[in-house]
């Protein structure tokens, strides 16, 4: 995360590039700013976030790493359970402020919110694909994405519940029936895959992961997630046994963290890390920094599928680029396609469950 320049430069630098309607006199009156159970003062500059899930394995981590973030003014922490004890917790840190929302204030939780982060849902078991969490967090999804809808129709929505090749596809069904869909501003989170991709890639290079980037396109899940070992920073060439090992350990790890946790859940700390890293990036382009790019799960012309994730350019408005794939060898021409075959299925079923 960047986080540069004392508390003064930052706020002035925020208040300079905010929109006025973040500032207009109406969202003042009815900012919860203004709530007497409203813990702490966030300050005036700054962007108001709301983590939906928020006392769960990443919402709690993701929780106390945006509460760390100085763009962050006001956080909202909500769930269906638990989140007074998260709130309690982290409202003690000097940081921004935070307040809590129960099951029945989801409309309160959303109201203002320039970004919301959507980690609510079940996790994987051993044994379990990401598809088999569809069942139970679709309808989780789309009932939070309703309202999204009625009450912060321009905000950016962070997707991170899986299987996340479908929920984006239903959030986008829900807005487009609300008449609020913005493509923009509907980001799948993939940037876990990226963070891995680094990590190991950095372990057969002997280098520091800080150094290398490695684009992951496609989806997130199995073969979806298909990492560009062509296109890696800095320059670097594989074997083929090298290639099969960093692709097959990037397109499971997940699974490996599943394994290893053995019942006890699916990744959260690291994905905590991961949802931050791309919610500050979403931040920086709203305040308008130059050059933001992350790999996300956007609407796309990329490909024939209406969704995929490539490397976007965040800005004042969301994804306002998405960039091509650029030259692929064959090993990643042949994954693209497999990668396309299942992730059609994945979109579609998404498409599906809305028409329900
Ligand atoms: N996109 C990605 O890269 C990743 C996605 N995930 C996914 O994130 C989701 C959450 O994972 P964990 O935090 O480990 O699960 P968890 O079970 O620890 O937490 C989920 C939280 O969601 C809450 N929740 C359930 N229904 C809700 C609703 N209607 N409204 C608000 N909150 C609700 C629960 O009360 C719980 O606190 C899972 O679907 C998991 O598969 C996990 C890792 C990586
Ligand atoms: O594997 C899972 O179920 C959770 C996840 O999406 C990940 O860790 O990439």
């Amino acid at each position: 995360m960047e986080f540069r320049g004392d508390a003064s430069q930052r706020i002035a630098m925020i208040s300079a590039h905010l929109q006025p309607s973040f500032t207009s006199q109406m969202e003042e009156k009815n900012s919860v700013m203004g709530r007497e159970n409203c813990r702490g003062k966030g300050g005036k500059a700054g962007f108001k976030v709301a983590i939906l899930g928020a006392a769960g394995g990443i919402g709690q981590s993701l929780s106390l790493l945006m509460k760390m973030n100085p763009l962050v003014s006001l956080l909202h922490l909500y769930d269906v359970v638990n989140a007074p004890g998260v709130t309690a917790d982290v409202s003690h840190m000097d940081t921004g402020a935070v307040d809590s929302w129960d099951a029945k204030q989801l409309e309160d939780a959303l109201t203002g919110m320039d970004l919301v982060i959507i980690p609510a849902g079940v996790p994987r078991k051993p044994g379990m694909t990401r598809d088999d969490l569809f069942k139970i967090n679709a309808g989780i999804v789309k009932a939070l994405c309703e309202g999204v809808a009625k009450c912060c129709p321009n905000a950016i929505v962070n997707l991170i519940s899986n299987p996340v090749n479908s929920t984006v596809t239903i959030a986008a069904e829900v807005f487009k029936k609300a008449g609020t869909y913005d493509p923009k501003k509907l980001l799948g989170v993939t940037t876990l895959d990226v963070a891995r991709a680094n990590t190991f890639v950095a372990e057969v290079l002997g280098l520091d992961p800080r150094e290398v980037d490695v684009p992951v396109v496609g989806g997130h899940a199995g073969v979806t997630i298909l990492p560009l070992l062509s296109q890696v920073k800095p320059p670097s060439s594989f074997t083929l046994s090298e290639t099969e090992y960093l692709t097959n350990r990037i397109q499971n790890g997940g699974t490996e963290v599943v394994e290893a946790k053995a019942g006890a859940g699916s990744a959260t700390l690291s994905m905590a890390y991961a949802a931050a890293k791309f919610a500050d990036a979403c931040l920086r382009g709203l305040r308008g920094d130059a050059n933001v790019v992350e790999c996300s799960f956007v609407a796309s012309q990329v490909t024939e599928l209406p969704f995929f994730a490539t490397k976007v350019h965040l800005g004042r408005t969301g994804a306002e680029e998405v960039y091509h794939l650029g030259p692929l060898n064959e090993y990643e021409s042949v994954g693209l396609e497999k990668a396309k075959e299942e992730l059609a299925g994945s979109i579609q079923k998404g498409v599906d469950f809305n028409r329900k």
